[in-house]
C-alpha cells in the first residue's frame, strides 16, 4: 500500500455523492482493500438478525434495530478484492460528484460534546450499577464536528488503513444508514470451512513506552471477564462447544486493550443470524446483564447510537465471513461528522477516567480527518 497519498482515494467520494450502495474495507494485516458494491438502488433491510440466515453480503447492523434504524445488507453485485481493479471499475463508471459544502468553520463544540452532559448520565449509570440491576454498564457519547471543505471520507478512509494496520477498517454508504467510517479492534464473528473465532474485548489504557511494563488493574481485568462469560454462555446456548485462550494484551492505534480470543467449530454456518442474535449486543457495548443492560441504555443514554456498537462486514457463509463491532467510527454528513465513543462502568469506575478514556478513543478517528 502506498503511504501518504490520500487523494486518490477521493474517487470513492463520489459512489457517496451518487447514493450508490457500497462497502469497501480492509481487514487487519491485510494489504489489499475489498469492495462490495450493489448495482440496483433497492434497499435490503431487516428487523431481526435470523433473518440474516443464508444471506450474503455486506451487512451493516446497528445496536438498536427499529424502523428507522434496520439491518441492512449491501447485495454483493460487485465484489473486487484489489486496488487496481477497484480503482479501474469505479472510473468506469464516470461518475459526477456534487459541488462540495461551503467552507465550513474547523472544528466546534456542541452541547452534546460536553463534560457536564456526560457527568449527569454518568450519575444515573453509577445509582443503576449500585442497586444491583446491572454488574455493568456501557455509557457511550458522540462529538459532532463541523465538516470542513476539504474532507473527503475516501482519503480518510486510506489514512485509517495506513495508520491502523491492525485493525479493521472500513467506509460504507447506503441511503438509509448514511455514511460511515471506522476502524475497529473488535471481532464480532469471523470463519471458514467450520473454523470460527470471536473476541471478547474490553478493559483500555494508553499505550506504555516500550520498557514500561503493562499491568492491568481490577476493574479493566473484570470489565473484560464478563465479556469473556458472556460469550462463552451464548456459545454454549447454541450448543457450541468454544475453546478459548488466556486474555491478552492487544494494540489498537494509541490504546491497549484485553482480549480472549474464542475458536469453534460451526456445523452450519448458514445460520450465523441466529448466533449473531445470541452474541450481539455484548457486554463489550451493552452490559450485563443483557437485557436490562440494553433497557437501560436505551432510557437513560439520551441519544440515539444508530449504527455506532452494532457491527457490520461482509457476510457470507458459503466461504469467508468477517463481522467486526462498529466501534471508533463516525458518522459523515453533509456538514457534520458525528464521532462516538464508549466505555464500561462498573461500581469501582472513576468519572473522570472513564471521561478521559472516551477523549482517548475519540482521539482514534479524530487523528484520521485532522489535516485533510
Ligand atoms: C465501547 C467501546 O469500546 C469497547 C471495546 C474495547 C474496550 C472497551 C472499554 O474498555 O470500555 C469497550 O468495551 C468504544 O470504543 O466505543
Amino acid at each position: 500500500m502506498e503511504f501518504n497519498k490520500h487523494s486518490e482515494y477521493h474517487i470513492f467520494d463520489s459512489l457517496i455523492d451518487n447514493n450508490i450502495h457500497f462497502a469497501l474495507f480492509r481487514l487487519p494485516y491485510a494489504d489489499n482493500i475489498n469492495l462490495i458494491l450493489q448495482k440496483s438502488e433497492d434497499s435490503y433491510s431487516f428487523n431481526q438478525l435470523d433473518q440474516l440466515n443464508s444471506k450474503k453480503g455486506f451487512v451493516i447492523a446497528p445496536y438498536n434495530i427499529s424502523g428507522s434504524c434496520p439491518i441492512l445488507l449491501i447485495s454483493p453485485d460487485v465484489v473486487l478484492n484489489s486496488k487496481d481493479a477497484i480503482f479501474d471499475y469505479i472510473s468506469s463508471l464516470n461518475l459526477q460528484s456534487r459541488p462540495k459544502v461551503a467552507g465550513l468553520s474547523p472544528i466546534v463544540q456542541h452541547d452534546s460534546n460536553s463534560f457536564n452532559r456526560y457527568q449527569k448520565v454518568y450519575e444515573a449509570f453509577q445509582e443503576e450499577l449500585e442497586s444491583g440491576t446491572s454488574s455493568k454498564l456501557v455509557l457511550s457519547r458522540t462529538f459532532d464536528i463541523e465538516r470542513g471543505e476539504h474532507f473527503s471520507p475516501g482519503a480518510s478512509f486510506h489514512k485509517a488503513c495506513v495508520k491502523y494496520p491492525n485493525n479493521f477498517v472500513y467506509l460504507c454508504h447506503t441511503p438509509v444508514s448514511g455514511t460511515w467510517l471506522g476502524c475497529s479492534p473488535e471481532k464480532l464473528i469471523s470463519g471458514k470451512d467450520g473454523k470460527w473465532q470471536t473476541d471478547a474485548l474490553a478493559g483500555t489504557q494508553k499505550v506504555k513506552s516500550a520498557d514500561e511494563p503493562v499491568i492491568w488493574d481490577n476493574k479493566n481485568k473484570l470489565e473484560q471477564q464478563i465479556v469473556a462469560d458472556y460469550m462463552q454462555q451464548q456459545l454454549q446456548k447454541a450448543g457450541i462447544q468454544a475453546t478459548n485462550k488466556e486474555a491478552e494484551t492487544i494494540q489498537a492505534g494509541d490504546l491497549l486493550h484485553l482480549r480472549s480470543e474464542f475458536s469453534f467449530e460451526l456445523d452450519k454456518p448458514e445460520n450465523l443470524g441466529d448466533i449473531l442474535q445470541l452474541l450481539h449486543p455484548s457486554p463489550a457495548v451493552n452490559g450485563f446483564p443483557k437485557d436490562e443492560a440494553f433497557r437501560f441504555i436505551l432510557d437513560n443514554e439520551g441519544y440515539p447510537r444508530s449504527y455506532y456498537s452494532g457491527f457490520l462486514g461482509l457476510l457470507d457463509p458459503g466461504d469467508q465471513t468477517d463481522l467486526y463491532v462498529n466501534l471508533r467510527c463516525m458518522q459523515v454528513t453533509g456538514n457534520t461528522l458525528r464521532l462516538y465513543a464508549g466505555g464500561g462502568i462498573l461500581p469501582s469506575s472513576d468519572l473522570f477516567s472513564e471521561w478521559k478514556e472516551t477523549e482517548n478513543k475519540l482521539q482514534t478517528i479524530l487523528s484520521i480527518i485532522e489535516n485533510l
